[in-house]
């Protein structure tokens, strides 16, 4: 069993705070000491049973060794995309895995992943013989914004209406790791490509290939860190 660590966004979001592109990518920003990645390579060794942790990379990084040092069982590939189901692509094809090797693909920026959760997933698919992914029951209200957004001036930002409450009964919200056997990945990028699927994970390729995965319950603190405020929600969560 291996995992591989997609660690070659930019953080365009995570920078919005300073108006201009954050010089590091929020993947190197410190947590509680420590880069938010060696925090996320942490969390997956944790775990006896993954052999193995790749980690990718932009072919630009200057940043992974020093963030890594020391880290055991783990690889940097500099195979990082343009998008992130690139990079996970490119590193599988580096991976050597084999047809029915487990492979757990799980965001960099995702420091915060407890133990349990990741063990929960793991035994799931391992007994069932099927893939999943963590993931969380949606708990607030859905609303579907109208597609007439008032126009932004000077003293007003943009405003949206709403255009519908969506029902919420059924809903979850995909986290990672999401696991599934090297082969079906493989096949099921290869044909999600074919098939123009908006890949935003692992899962929506399998589904695509009408293999339903398992939803196990991941956990709040395995959030992504995504806006600029939500640094210091996962310092709380570290401390
Ligand atoms: N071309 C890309 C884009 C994203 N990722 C990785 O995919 C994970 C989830 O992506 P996201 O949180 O969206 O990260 P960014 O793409 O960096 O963020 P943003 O969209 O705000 O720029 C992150 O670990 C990120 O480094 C990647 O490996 N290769
Ligand atoms: C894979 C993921 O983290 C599941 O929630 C998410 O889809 C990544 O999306 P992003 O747009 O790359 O942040």
């Amino acid at each position: 069993m291996i995992a591989i660590v997609p660690a070659a966004g930019v953080g365009a979001r995570a920078a919005q705070d300073t108006g201009t592109a954050s010089p590091i990518p929020k993947q190197y920003r410190l947590l509680h000491g420590q880069p938010m990645l060696r925090h996320a390579v942490a969390a997956l060794l944790a775990e006896r049973r993954i052999a193995r942790v790749i980690v990718a990379v932009s072919p630009s990084d200057a940043w992974v060794d020093t963030a890594l040092s020391g880290l055991p069982r783990t690889d940097v590939f500099a195979c990082g995309g343009p998008t992130r189901a690139e990079t996970v692509q490119a590193a599988l094809r580096a991976s050597g895995c084999t047809e029915h090797d487990w492979v757990l693909v799980h965001d960099a920026a995702r420091p915060g992943l407890p133990l349990a959760a990741l063990q929960r997933l793991i035994d799931a698919c391992v007994r069932s013989g099927t893939g999943g992914l963590l993931a969380i029951p949606v708990a607030d209200t859905i609303k579907l914004q109208d597609n007439d957004p008032s126009p932004a001036d000077d003293d007003m930002p943009q405003l949206r209406r709403v255009a519908q409450t969506v029902p919420r009964a059924g809903l979850w919200q995909a986290q990672t790791p999401q696991m599934f056997q090297a082969g079906v990945l493989r096949r099921a990028f290869a044909e999600a490509i074919l098939a123009g699927v908006d890949m935003t994970d692992e899962a929506s390729a399998v589904e695509a290939l009408g293999q339903p995965p398992l939803l196990v319950q991941g956990s709040p603190r395995n959030f992504k860190v995504t806006w600029p405020e939500d640094f210091d929600l996962m310092e709380r969560w570290m401390s």
